[in-house]
């Protein structure tokens, strides 16, 4: 039986072939040549990390785990209250269907700050990688368990060529597994979720029982679910200072009081 990961890949195979009947990947790579320079995403971590939590704080109207977040929706006012509030990085949903996102909020959000950017999408083919920093996104995320890890290192070098960051994610020691036989090499974010995408269970734990496999030297982000203080408190005492976050601030009047909050 197929589950919403399956769901949501099946439409990004029609949103792909889709976009290729309207442009063409050499046209976006003319566009993607004339953007700003990236701004340095995992860079931007680094140097957070260093005197306390860093988060990548996520603008997320909608996700198909919890409906509707956030009806009052500006991605440009919300960019600026995360950089107020703290954040070293953004991520912006462009998904449409699932998440009620769009491109045009990456644009609009990474205008009204100088925070990094990463498109948080499903991306599981080239046009889609060109196309992010078409848009002027800093970094990409891709889903280890979307993807053997052939297409994973194939993707990775597509987004390096574009001198895009990369945030691979996993959620389980398979999915590990397959990004060591993928020979990423150095320099790439690995993400741990803590929610299962095909069931929404939304542990913890999950980072913390993933982190003894790892090697020392990886940059880890534990994601989702990361609600209270005492959550990055617990993340910090077992050394995992990156953090991504989005429904527990988007649920909030003031996101960057919420983030100040949260990160203390
Ligand atoms: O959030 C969902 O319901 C979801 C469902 C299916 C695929 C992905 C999904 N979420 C993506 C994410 O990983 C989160 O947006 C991100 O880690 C932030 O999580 P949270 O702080 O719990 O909003």
């Amino acid at each position: 039986m197929s589950d919403i990961l399956d769901t949501i890949l099946a439409r990004k195979r029609e949103e792909i072939s889709a976009l290729r009947t309207t442009t063409t990947l050499a046209s976006l790579r003319d566009q993607a040549r004339d953007q700003d320079p990236p701004r340095g995403f995992c860079a931007a971590l680094r140097r957070a990390a260093v005197h306390g939590p860093a988060v990548i704080a996520e603008i997320k109207r909608a996700s198909p785990s919890k409906g509707l977040i956030r009806a009052d929706f500006d991605a440009a006012w919300l960019a600026a209250e995360y950089e107020q509030g703290g954040a070293a990085c953004l991520s912006v949903l462009t998904d449409r269907d699932f998440f009620q996102g769009g491109d045009e909020y990456l644009i609009a959000a990474r205008a009204a700050c100088a925070l990094p950017v990463i498109r948080k999408d499903f991306l599981i083919d080239e046009i889609q990688i060109v196309q992010a920093r078409a848009i002027g996104a800093d970094c990409v995320l891709l889903i280890a368990g979307a993807m053997d890890a052939a297409q994973l290192r194939r993707l990775h070098d597509i987004a390096r060529e574009q001198s895009l960051d990369v945030l691979v994610e996993i959620h389980d020691a398979e999915e590990l597994q397959r990004v060591i036989d993928a020979q990423l090499g150095e320099g790439f974010l690995l993400g741990i979720n803590n929610r299962n995408l095909r069931t929404f269970e939304t542990r913890l734990e999950t980072t913390l029982e993933l982190l003894d496999r790892l090697p020392v030297s990886v940059e880890v982000v534990t994601e989702s679910g990361i609600a209270q203080p005492a959550d990055v408190q617990r993340m910090m005492k077992s050394g995992v200072r990156r953090f991504l976050v989005g429904e527990s601030l988007m649920r909030q009047p003031s996101p960057a009081t919420a983030l100040r909050q949260l990160i203390g």
